[in-house]
């Protein structure tokens, strides 16, 4: 269902709106959803007895964009355990209270190339990275607390704020974990053996089966997932839950591990970071653009859900979302050049980044002389990347005055588009 409670054909008989015009992203995300429904492969997870009674059926897609709107289709309000989509927002949290160099004591940064339940330790005993069970488990353990209670409350905690609202435990989906975890329990047993592993091994494992069990709607993972896109700001909310840093490092492992041993096909397929979950979720994202949240229980052999990954790569494909894409040359950052009685006025636009500076500074720069002023003015300009200011302010030191004490690069800059 879209936000606005239409029905899946988007159109309500009591709301004069064309729905193809008030909502066309439900559009889009209906399209992609209905390419994939006819495809009934896979099975669902029964190595957690709970989940092998889940209904296969559900089908969903939700977009939120980093703007804060968000789009749905399909059953996108059911509700499923998170399970290992899970990883990457614990790791963040992890991250933004401790730091890389002290998650890096505990858990590797690699692609270990194997599935998710891979018995997978670097020789110095870290596991490979955090998006596999092992390394998952110890991102768990160095949560903050000492008890499991303590820890699950930090997590929770921290995933409801990603989500933008209370997230419930699945009771019988955890007990059920707990009851049958011993692969899991092995994992942290090795951790703790190699002395990467933060807390005994029962408070790791048990916070973790808890973390999995987490109920999220398709709708929630979409916010979750925009909350890395923005850079760690809940695009709803607009609660800073994470640093800049803590998401772009987590955005990194899910490029690089997110899909397990499907994580190189998938970055050169749909080139989204991902992390998908044995319940029937993934998480994607698009950085500064959007999140996307999929479910659908029925799992491929690696555990990534059949029809999450048939829709995001139908999306990615038929809407160009390659993050990699080469967007074709931009029109130039230099609007218009005007030469008037010793004064240069310079009209810049859109979007600055180090190619667009570097245009601007290499074909401007000469035109600087001692009898005027070059002026370089952003006022058409949306945004400045943090780099290229510091390169344009620079300039203005660079390019002294004149004999008369007149600057010779200034910067006009109503809209405070260049960063400190
Ligand atoms: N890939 C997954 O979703 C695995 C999560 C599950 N709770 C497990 O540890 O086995």
């Amino acid at each position: 269902m879209a936000d606005d409670g239409r029905s899946d054909d988007g159109y309500d008989a009591d709301d004069h709106h064309d729905p193809r015009l008030t909502d066309p992203v439900h559009r889009t995300l209906a399209g992609v959803l209905d390419a994939a429904r006819p495809n009934t492969d896979g099975a669902v997870a029964d190595y957690i007895p709970e989940l092998a009674d889940v209904d296969p059926e559900p089908i969903a897609i939700a977009l939120a964009s980093t703007r804060g709107s968000v789009h749905e289709a399909g059953d996108s309000r059911v509700e499923f355990t998170i399970q290992s989509a899970s990883k990457p927002f614990v790791f963040a949290l992890a991250l933004d209270a401790l730091g890389l160099d002290t998650l890096t004591r505990h858990v590797g940064l690699e692609p270990s190339g194997e599935p998710f339940n891979a018995i997978s330790l670097e020789a110095s005993g870290r596991p490979d990275n955090p998006m596999i069970n092992a390394g998952a488990i110890v991102a768990t353990s160095l949560m903050g607390g000492e008890t499991t209670e303590q820890k699950f409350r930090e997590i929770r905690k921290g995933l409801s704020r990603f989500a933008g609202r209370e997230l419930e435990l699945d009771e019988s989906v955890y007990a059920s974990e707990a009851a049958t975890g011993d692969r899991n329990r092995a994992l942290a047993y090795l951790t703790h053996a190699a002395g990467t592993l933060a807390a005994p091994v029962d408070v790791a494992t048990d916070a973790y089966f808890r973390q999995c069990a987490l109920v999220v709607t398709t709708r929630d993972l979409a916010v979750m997932a925009a909350t890395l896109a923005t850079g760690g700001i809940n695009p709803l909310t607009r609660e800073r839950v994470i640093s800049a840093d803590a998401a772009r490092w987590t955005t990194s492992m899910m490029t690089s591990c997110g899909m397990y041993d499907a994580s190189g096909e998938w970055l050169l397929r749909v080139g989204l970071p991902a992390k998908s979950g044995v319940g029937g979720g993934i998480v994607a994202l698009q950085p500064e653009q959007f999140g996307v949240g999929t479910f659908s229980p029925r799992l491929d052999e690696r555990g990534n859900s059949v029809r999450g990954v048939e829709m995001l790569t139908t999306m990615s494909e038929r809407y160009g979302l390659h993050m990699l894409d080469p967007r074709g040359e931009p029109l130039s950052p230099i609007a218009s050049l005007d030469p008037d009685d010793g004064t240069t006025v310079a009209l810049l636009r859109g979007d600055i980044r180090f190619a667009g500076m570097e245009e601007v500074l290499t074909r401007l720069l000469p035109l600087v002389n001692d009898d005027g002023c070059l002026v370089l003015d952003f006022t058409g300009v949306t945004r400045v990347g943090g780099g290229a200011s510091r390169v344009f302010r620079g300039v203005v030191d660079l390019a002294g005055t004149n004999p008369d004490g007149r600057a010779r690069v200034e910067i006009r800059d109503p809209d405070g588009v260049l960063r400190d």
